[in-house]
């Protein structure tokens, strides 16, 4: 499959829910692309928002509560919805430029939907630090590029480019074929301490429940394990993903005695 079948360039909207978080917001710096009000409400809090979007000169629309309520996916917006700058969404194509232009083997981190923002932002908070291209992630059933992600990921959302895909497993093929090899984590694989990812490479990290999905599983190179000897199951995904990133970052970054 041609990449350009499978992934685009996109940015995600993102809104700002609720009457403390929009007054918040229009007081900060944040950029404000749309302000929406329900339409009738009257209330102080409701006043003070019309008055700091005038200050910013932001054209208020006033919609019915319907409309709010499918903008937030029936969350409890109290009647203030706040359309807020979009992050953008990089391509695979750019991942790869990234790594040609740090004259580096590509170092690409796949995450087969991590849902939670704050394990992505953190994630991203590590590949910044670790040397990581990219980070890949499907369309469906994950966390994008939220305020909150960009909040957790300390700034590492203006440095490490997120690529977002239709299909996991095609995308992994296509790597494949452009000379990547692909590394999957579960319980009972290699141990991550001898794994060398000095070479182009792909490490996958799976959901923070179900873990990679078995079809994903099928496409991977091979798997690695970090060691546990307590009795809970599994890392957090995002510690996880850590100390495998770092495992790489050593590979690449022998000490020099
Ligand atoms: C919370 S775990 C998912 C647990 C899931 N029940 C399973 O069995 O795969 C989320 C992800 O973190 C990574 N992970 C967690 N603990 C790991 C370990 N000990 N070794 C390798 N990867 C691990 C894997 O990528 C895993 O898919």
């Amino acid at each position: 499959m041609k990449p350009e079948q499978n992934e685009s360039k996109d940015t995600a909207a993102d809104f700002v829910i609720g009457r403390h978080p929009a007054v918040a917001a229009l007081r900060s710096q944040q950029t404000i692309n749309k302000v929406f009000l329900q339409s009738g409400l009257k209330a102080e809090a409701i006043d003070e928002i019309r008055q700091l979007a005038h200050k910013r000169h932001l054209v208020i629309s006033e919609v019915p509560k319907q409309k709010l309520d499918q903008l937030t996916d029936h969350e409890n917006h109290q009647g203030v919805v706040l359309g807020v700058a979009a992050f953008e969404y990089a391509t695979i194509d750019d991942l790869f430029a990234k790594a040609e232009a740090a004259g580096e083997p590509p170092f690409f981190l796949i995450l087969d939907g991590v849902e939670d923002p704050h394990n992505l932002g953190s994630i991203m908070r590590t590949a910044d630090a670790s040397g990581v291209h990219g980070i890949i992630i499907p369309k469906r059933r994950a966390v994008g590029l939220t305020s909150v992600v960009a909040k957790t990921s300390t700034g590492a959302i203006e440095t490490v480019p997120v690529a977002r895909v239709t299909n996991l497993v095609n995308t992994v093929k296509d790597l494949k074929e452009r000379g990547l090899w692909i590394f999957g984590t579960d319980m009972a694989g290699t141990d991550y301490r001898d794994w060398n990812a000095k070479g182009a490479t792909g490490l996958i990290i799976g959901n923070e429940g179900k873990g990679i999905s078995r079809l994903l599983k099928e496409t991977v190179d091979e798997t690695l394990t970090i060691p546990m000897v307590g009795s809970v199951q599994s890392l957090n995904a995002s510690v996880a993903a850590g100390l495998l990133m770092y495992q790489g970052f050593s590979s690449r970054h022998p000490v020099q005695h």
